[in-house]
């Protein structure tokens, strides 16, 4: 094996630190999900911005879940979920969901119902997923849940909430 020149270690790229990709990272817009979950280890939620599609065959979507947070061992516990896309008009579910709250007084601030798993599902929601998880990988600090979708349930024109520079955005809806 070759072993590394003092040139060549010079000549790599420094590391990305942590804050440097925060920075980074508070440059790409992303859609605001409120996840949630119930069961025998209770009802739980959290806000999310790290979740996407993967697939349309089974149809399936990720959610990035940091192993640090309060709700990790329900979720882990439940092995279900539900992602309910957030509408312009709530995002103060957003902050309420985003931690240091009461699970109680985080859950009594909207309503909800239920489809196939028991997870709960946000009236006036632009869209919910109702999910299975289907496997998870651990990478880094957060656990990348893959989920197969199991219902769906959409509202037809409302305003999208999009969270970009730290900050929470309106965009205008059309009939979707
Ligand atoms: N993926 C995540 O876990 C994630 C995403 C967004 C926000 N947050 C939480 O919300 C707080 C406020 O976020 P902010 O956008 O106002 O400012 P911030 O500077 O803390 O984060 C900026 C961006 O970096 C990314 N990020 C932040 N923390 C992360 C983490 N632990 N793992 C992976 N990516 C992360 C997100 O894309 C975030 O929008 C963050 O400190 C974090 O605790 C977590
Ligand atoms: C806008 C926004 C976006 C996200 C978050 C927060 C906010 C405000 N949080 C953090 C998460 O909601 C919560 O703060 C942490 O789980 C800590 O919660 P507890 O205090 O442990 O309940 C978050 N956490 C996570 O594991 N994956 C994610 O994608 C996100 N995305």
């Amino acid at each position: 094996m070759q072993l590394a020149t003092l040139e060549m270690i010079r000549d790599l790229p420094a590391p990305v630190s942590r804050l440097d990709y925060r920075d980074a990272m508070a440059h790409m817009a992303a859609a605001v999900n409120i996840v949630t979950t119930d069961g025998p280890a209770g009802r739980a939620g959290f806000t999310a911005t790290a979740v996407c599609s993967v697939s349309d065959e089974p149809p399936t979507l990720l959610v990035c879940l940091n192993r640090s947070a309060s709700v990790h061992p329900v979720f882990t516990a439940h092995q279900s979920l539900c992602v309910n896309t957030l509408c312009d008009d709530q995002r103060a579910l957003s902050n309420l969901f985003g931690g240091k709250t009461e699970m109680a007084e985080r859950f009594a601030a909207a309503n909800w119902t239920t489809a196939v798993t028991g997870a709960p599902l946000l009236e006036g929601a632009a869209v919910s997923f109702d999910c299975r998880i289907s496997h998870s990988t651990s990478v880094g600090t957060h656990d990348i849940l893959y989920c197969e979708v199991l219902a769906v349930r959409q509202r037809d024109a409302a305003d999208a909430l999009v969270y970009f520079g730290r900050n929470y955005h309106g965009l205008p809806g059309a009939a979707c």
